[in-house]
């Protein structure tokens, strides 16, 4: 959908900005560029929408090459949000979202609707916000109020370059989740230009990292940049905490998890105590396969039936979930493992031990490029 091949440029002063850049964004997706200041993001993104020139190479967007088209009419189908907004401060928040429609010749009552319409979207009352001025909003609100102008005309390329870095780190948070819950719904193609690499891998489908000079470093998913950083340069970037961060982009698969005994809620204490043996412990299900709570071997005695001793759980995760959801519930209920269910049905548990070795698997799978459950670890065991 976005193609730059061999992209450069070099300002008049002798600058180079970027260097010989070649990168593919596909249709709906969204790709984050992220480097230290000055490492040539800006200007990449101001090459899409002509803002700038490039000085070499090709930009094609949508199949058009866009040094061929008007930069009048490709800016208006291609959605721009800023840092700090820049919003027209003599006009109401209504006015300034249909600044777009307005310029392509939409009436009135359509660029009303739309205005209205996007401001539901992006979490803004049009009956509380539309007719106020920028100042009398908040910095959230306002970034808000961007991203929704950006999307007046639907335009199917979006351009974001810093749109949330000018508010604080809760609102930020806030800002990011709703945007990704927006992105669910209209699937653009966005290209995203952050210096925040905890951003990158929050929103990235892909991630290209920067080095000063305007060089592409490495471009990947945001697991495999913080999986196996190709450089020393990635790796600094990302971070030292970035097995940390993997947590955060590694989904539980049925192939992580340890499968304890099992007791039904309406076995006999005696049939279940039997059937657990020397366990400490099992998981107790349901008629259906559902998740009825835990009970402990020494809580199997007397008569009766296991559903009368069984505990009720207090917390599970789905699969899909990541290891970091996991491992932050784990730690909430101070729990040694935790249930894993496929919708209502329960297909395992993750425990410290199996987490971390899901997250050294799903690095080994991606470097040798095979599925995470046919790789073996190396452990102290079976070393
Ligand atoms: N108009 C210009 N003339 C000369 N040099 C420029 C111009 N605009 C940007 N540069 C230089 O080009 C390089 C890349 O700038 P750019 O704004 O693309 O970086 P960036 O990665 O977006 O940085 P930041 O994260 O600080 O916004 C920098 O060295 C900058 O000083």
């Amino acid at each position: 959908m976005i193609r730059l091949d061999r992209v450069s440029k070099r300002y008049p002063d002798g600058t180079v900005a970027v260097q010989e850049l070649t990168l593919e964004v596909g249709r709906g997706e969204l790709v984050v560029l992220v480097g230290p200041s000055g490492c040539g993001k800006t200007t990449t993104m101001k090459m899409v929408n002509r803002l700038v020139e490039p000085t070499g190479g090709r930009i094609v967007v949508d199949g058009v090459d866009v040094t061929d088209a008007d930069p009048v009419a490709l800016r208006r189908g291609i959605g721009y949000v800023i840092q700090n907004v820049g919003l027209f401060p003599h006009r109401t928040i209504e006015e300034n979202i249909a600044v777009v429609p307005e310029l392509v010749g939409w009436q009135r009552k359509r660029r009303h609707e739309r205005a209205r319409e996007l401001m539901e979207l992006v979490g803004l009352d049009p009956a509380v916000h539309g007719k106020r001025y920028p100042h009398e909003l908040s910095g959230g609100q306002r970034q808000r109020v961007g991203v929704a102008r950006a999307l007046a005309v639907d335009p199917p390329v979006l351009l974001m370059d810093e749109p949330f870095s000018a508010v604080d780190p809760v609102v930020r948070s806030q800002l990011q989740d709703e945007f990704l819950r927006l992105q669910d719904d209209v699937r653009k193609t966005i290209l995203f230009v952050t210096h925040d690499i905890e951003e990158a891998v929050r929103l990235g489908d892909r991630i290209a990292v920067f080095k000063q000079g305007g060089r592409l470093e490495q471009f990947d998913t945001p697991a495999a940049i913080l999986g196996m950083p190709a450089t020393e340069f990635v790796a600094d970037f990302v971070g030292a905490d970035r097995g940390l961060k993997r947590l955060s982009v590694t989904a539980i698969t049925p192939a992580d998890l340890e499968h304890p005994p099992v007791v039904r809620a309406d076995d006999d204490v005696a049939t279940a105590g039997a059937e657990l043996g020397d366990g400490r412990w099992a998981v107790v299900l349901d008629a259906d396969g559902g998740l009825a709570g835990w009970v402990g071997h020494d809580m199997l005695t007397g008569a009766g039936k296991v559903r009368e001793r069984a505990r009720r759980m207090e917390a599970w995760v789905e699969l899909d979930d990541s290891l970091k959801v996991a491992f932050a519930e784990m730690l909430q209920w101070n729990a040694g493992w935790i249930a894993v269910l496929d919708d209502d049905r329960y297909v395992g548990v993750l425990t410290p031990t199996t987490l971390h070795a899901a997250l050294r698997r799903s690095v080994e799978a991606e470097a040798k490029d095979v599925a995470r459950a046919e790789v073996v670890l190396e452990t102290v065991q079976n070393a």
